[in-house]
C-alpha cells in the first residue's frame, strides 16, 4: 500500500503523449492549444481610424476644408494637402497623407470647413499598420488556453481553424449485480446505481461529453471483455467498483489478464483505498472503489489531475486552500482521510455523514479537508489543508 503523496506523484509523472487535432475556431474554447501559431498578417492591415471625426493634415490654423468622406469597408486613398481633412469614421482606412484624426466633438462644422476646438499632435487617433501584431509574429505559443479572447484573437487574424489538443476519449464502466437503474422498482437486495451519473457530472464540469458508458455484472469473462472493449476505444477508463478482495470483485484480475501495467494498487486513506490504477499503451485505468464517497473522492483526487493533464493543462488538480478547522477533531486509525467539509469565512467545519457509502452531507460540501496519515487530532483553530471541489 502506498501514500496519499506517493499515489499522487505517480499521477503527475505517468509519461503522457498529446495527439494534435485541426478543428474550427468554434470548437476549440476552452482547449489547448497544440502549436506556436504565427500571424498570416498585420493587425491592423491598415492604418485605421480609432474614432470618428476627420482625418486632416495637421497645419498652423484651427479651420479645415473637408474634401471626401471615407468610412469603414472603404478601400479609397484621398489625397490632402496641408489645411485639408476627410471626414472619417471608426474602423475606416487613413489616407496615406493625413496625419492626425480630430474626433468629431472637438470640431465646430461650418459648410465645407471645421474649425478645431482643441490642439492635435501627429498621429492622434490613428492605428498604425500592424500596431497589435505583425505579420510573422508569434500570435499566441503552444500550450496556452483558448479562452474567448484569444479565440477573438486568432478570428481577428484571420484563422478559421486551430490545432489543439483533444479531449482524451472517456469511457465508465460499472459493475455489481446489485445494480438497478433509478426510475426503476427496487427488489430486494439491489440498490440504485448512482456511480455512472456521478462521475458523467464530474467528467462533464472538467469539459469532457461524448462519454461511452459500459455495464457489467460480477463475471469474470464480461468484465475482461468488457474492459477489453473499453480499452480499444477510449483513451481514459473509470471502472466502479469490484475492486477490493471479495470473491465477485474481479476487476483487478481482469486488468492482469488483459496485461495492463499495474502503477498503484491500494493507497493509505480513506476513503478510497483500494484504488487501482494502470496503463495499456496510451489507455489510462483507474479502478474506483464502489462505495459512492470513495469513488467520488477519488475522482477529484486523482482522475482530475492527470485529466488536467491529458487535456494539457498547465495547472493540475483541484485548488488547495487553508482554513482554520472550526472544531477540534480526531482521527482514528493509521490511513489519511479525505473529509467532507465546508469552508466559509476563512473556517472549515467538518461534516456528519463521513462513510465511505454515504453521499448526503457530500450533496452540501464545498471541501474534502485533508488529514494526513500520521496526524492524529487537530485542535480547532488550526490550520487545515483542504481541497476546493469544484
Ligand atoms: N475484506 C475487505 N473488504 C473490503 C475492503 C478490504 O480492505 N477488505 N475494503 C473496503 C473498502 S475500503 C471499500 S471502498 C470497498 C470497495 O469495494 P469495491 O470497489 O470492490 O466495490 P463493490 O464491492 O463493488 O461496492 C462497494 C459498495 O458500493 C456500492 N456500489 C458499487 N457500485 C455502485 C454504483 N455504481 N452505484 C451505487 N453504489 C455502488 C456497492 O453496492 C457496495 O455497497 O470494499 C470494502 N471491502
Ligand atoms: O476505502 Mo473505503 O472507501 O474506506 O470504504
Amino acid at each position: 500500500m502506498i501514500s496519499v503523496p506517493e499515489a499522487i506523484s505517480f499521477i503527475q509523472q505517468i509519461p503522457i503523449s498529446h495527439k494534435i487535432q485541426e478543428v474550427p475556431l468554434s470548437d476549440a474554447g476552452y482547449k489547448i492549444l497544440g502549436r506556436t501559431t504565427v500571424s498570416k498578417i498585420n493587425m491592423p492591415p491598415f492604418r485605421q481610424s480609432a474614432m470618428d471625426g476627420y482625418a486632416v493634415q495637421l497645419h498652423n490654423s484651427a479651420a479645415y476644408k473637408v474634401i471626401g468622406e471615407i468610412k469603414a469597408g472603404d478601400a479609397v486613398d484621398i489625397e490632402l494637402a496641408q489645411g485639408e481633412a476627410v471626414r472619417i469614421f471608426t474602423g475606416a482606412p487613413v489616407p496615406k497623407t493625413a496625419n492626425c484624426i480630430i474626433i468629431q466633438e472637438h470640431t465646430e462644422r461650418k459648410g465645407d470647413y471645421f474649425i478645431a476646438t482643441k490642439n492635435y499632435t501627429a498621429n492622434q487617433n490613428i492605428r498604425p499598420v500592424g500596431e497589435q501584431i505583425k505579420e510573422g509574429d508569434i500570435a499566441l505559443k503552444k500550450g496556452t488556453m483558448l479562452t474567448p479572447a484569444a479565440i477573438g484573437f486568432l478570428a481577428g487574424l484571420g484563422f478559421a481553424k486551430v490545432p489543439i489538443l483533444p479531449a482524451p476519449k472517456v469511457g465508465i464502466i460499472t459493475t455489481g449485480n446489485e445494480l438497478v437503474e433509478p426510475g426503476n422498482p427496487l427488489p430486494t437486495g439491489k440498490i440504485y446505481e448512482s456511480n455512472t451519473i456521478q462521475l458523467q457530472a464530474c467528467l462533464s464540469k472538467a469539459g469532457i461529453n461524448g462519454i461511452t458508458t459500459y455495464k457489467v455484472q460480477d463475471d469474470y469473462p464480461s468484465t475482461v471483455n468488457t474492459i477489453a472493449n473499453a480499452m480499444a476505444n477510449n483513451d481514459l477508463i473509470l471502472i466502479s467498483g469490484g475492486i477490493s478482495v471479495g470473491d465477485y470483485d474481479f476487476v483487478k484480475e481482469a486488468l492482469q489478464e488483459l496485461a495492463v501495467k499495474q502503477t498503484f494498487y491500494k493507497v493509505n486513506q480513506k476513503p478510497g483505498k483500494p484504488l487501482y490504477f494502470g496503463t495499456h499503451d496510451q489507455t489510462y485505468i483507474f479502478a474506483l472503489p464502489g462505495n459512492p464517497a470513495s469513488s467520488l473522492t477519488c475522482f477529484y483526487i486523482y482522475v482530475i489531475p492527470l485529466l488536467h493533464r491529458l487535456l494539457g493543462y498547465p495547472h493540475t488538480g483541484l485548488k488547495k486552500a487553508v482554513f482554520k478547522l472550526s472544531k477540534a477533531l480526531s482521527k482514528p486509525g493509521s490511513r489519511a482521510q479525505f473529509l467532507k467539509a465546508q469552508v466559509k469565512d476563512g473556517e472549515c467545519h467538518i461534516l456528519e455523514g463521513q462513510n465511505s457509502s454515504m453521499l448526503h452531507t457530500y450533496s452540501v460540501a464545498n471541501a474534502l479537508a485533508y488529514i494526513p496519515e500520521n496526524l492524529t487530532s487537530l485542535q480547532a483553530g488550526e490550520n487545515i489543508e483542504v481541497y476546493l471541489l469544484p
